[in-house]
């Protein structure tokens, strides 16, 4: 039987906990918090992060790292601004490990994605990435869902792909480990942006004028870092941007209306697409990449522009060729 280990109990870290079980794999979750962990432990639930979904009961749920099986899988899915010092700690436990990073984003301090944190931090470990169109309230539900599993080492990758599919859970296979990181960092800004759009009323035409323009841009900055456009096309990029851009179960989506509309939005969520918007701003900056949509989502955050004027500031730029 497999045996997979699952760092990080948010949301999502429990959705596929409570699917990979289903599955028939022996899942140990772990959570920081030892509360919480007693709270999981006595109602067989995640109230605080994904309530109404019972944990099967080959889900054990544990505070500790203290032994993580060398040749299973591990999934880390701990928000991204977390995972660098997560694995700074925790490297003696998780060297030498299949470690699968399921989180989004570009790290602010370095301006790296998970992968390349994987490999400095643990430099025996074999760094994958698990990323694509997928809310974590449907792969509770059991709904069909599919994904891109990442690895350079396509080996390693067939491995994981077997072990971490399910009837229910479709994984594609890619050695494009930079594009598919990408791809699940970028789309998260270009849905913050979408849900501006959608929240100041802007309209259907623009948001979908915006997401053309934001997929560009995301190729920009796949090819410059090494990636694969064809990457960019698939699950890991056009179809999560596709989902982000286009539903309110998507927080970055959701924190994007709320600005769009002028509304406060609860701190304490989840949106990755924020850090990641002032990382990728830095990172195009010093590329000298064109990235306007990102660079206008990181100045709205800062405060340093109005919403009515990053629109018209993206309206009146030179008329180019697609
Ligand atoms: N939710 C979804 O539908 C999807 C999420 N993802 C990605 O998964 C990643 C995690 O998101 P999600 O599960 O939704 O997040 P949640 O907001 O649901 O939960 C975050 C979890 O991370 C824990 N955490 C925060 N900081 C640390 C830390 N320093 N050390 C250890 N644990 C920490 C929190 O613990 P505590 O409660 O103690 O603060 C909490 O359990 C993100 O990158 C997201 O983009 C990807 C696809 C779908
Ligand atoms: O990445 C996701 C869906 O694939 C989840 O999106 P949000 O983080 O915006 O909720």
């Amino acid at each position: 039987m497999t045996r997979i280990t699952v760092l990080g109990a948010g949301a999502f870290g429990t959705a596929l906990a409570v699917t990979l079980a289903r599955g028939g794999a022996s899942v140990t979750l772990w959570a920081r918090n030892p509360g919480q962990v007693a709270q999981m432990q006595n109602t067989g639930e995640n109230k605080a992060r994904l309530p109404g979904v019972k944990l099967p009961i080959n889900v054990a749920v544990t505070s500790e790292i203290s032994f993580v099986p060398a040749d299973e899988p591990v999934l880390l899915t701990l928000p991204m601004q977390t995972l660098r010092g997560f694995l700074s700690e925790s490297r003696a436990q998780l060297d030498g490990r299949k470690l699968v990073a399921c989180c989004k984003g570009i790290d602010l301090t370095t301006l790296e994605g998970p992968a390349s944190l994987i490999a400095r931090a643990c430099p025996k470990a074999v760094p994958a990435i698990l990323t694509g169109p997928s809310f974590a309230a449907d792969i509770a539900r059991g709904l069909p869902t599919a994904l891109t599993l990442a690895c350079a080492d396509d080996a390693a990758g067939e491995e994981l792909q077997r072990r971490l599919s399910t009837p229910v859970l479709r994984l594609y296979r890619s050695t494009d480990v930079t594009g598919a990181e990408l791809g699940g960092a970028l789309k998260n800004v270009i849905a913050i942006a979408a849900g501006i759009v959608t929240g100041s009323g802007l309209g259907d035409s623009a948001r979908a004028a915006l997401m053309t323009r934001g997929y560009a841009e995301m190729a920009r900055m796949v090819t410059e870092l090494g990636g694969r456009p064809e990457t960019l096309a698939g699950l890991s990029g056009f179809g999560d941007l596709v989902l982000t851009c286009t539903s309110t179960q998507s927080r970055n989506f959701r924190f994007g209306m709320a600005l769009g509309r002028g509304e406060e939005f609860d701190p304490s969520v989840t949106v990755e697409g924020a850090a990641t918007a002032r990382a990728v701003a830095a990172l195009a900056g010093k590329r000298g990449l064109d990235m306007p949509i990102t660079a206008m989502i990181a100045a709205l955050l800062d405060r340093k522009l109005t919403i009515a004027e990053a629109v018209s500031a993206l309206l009146s730029r030179p008329l180019k060729q697609e």
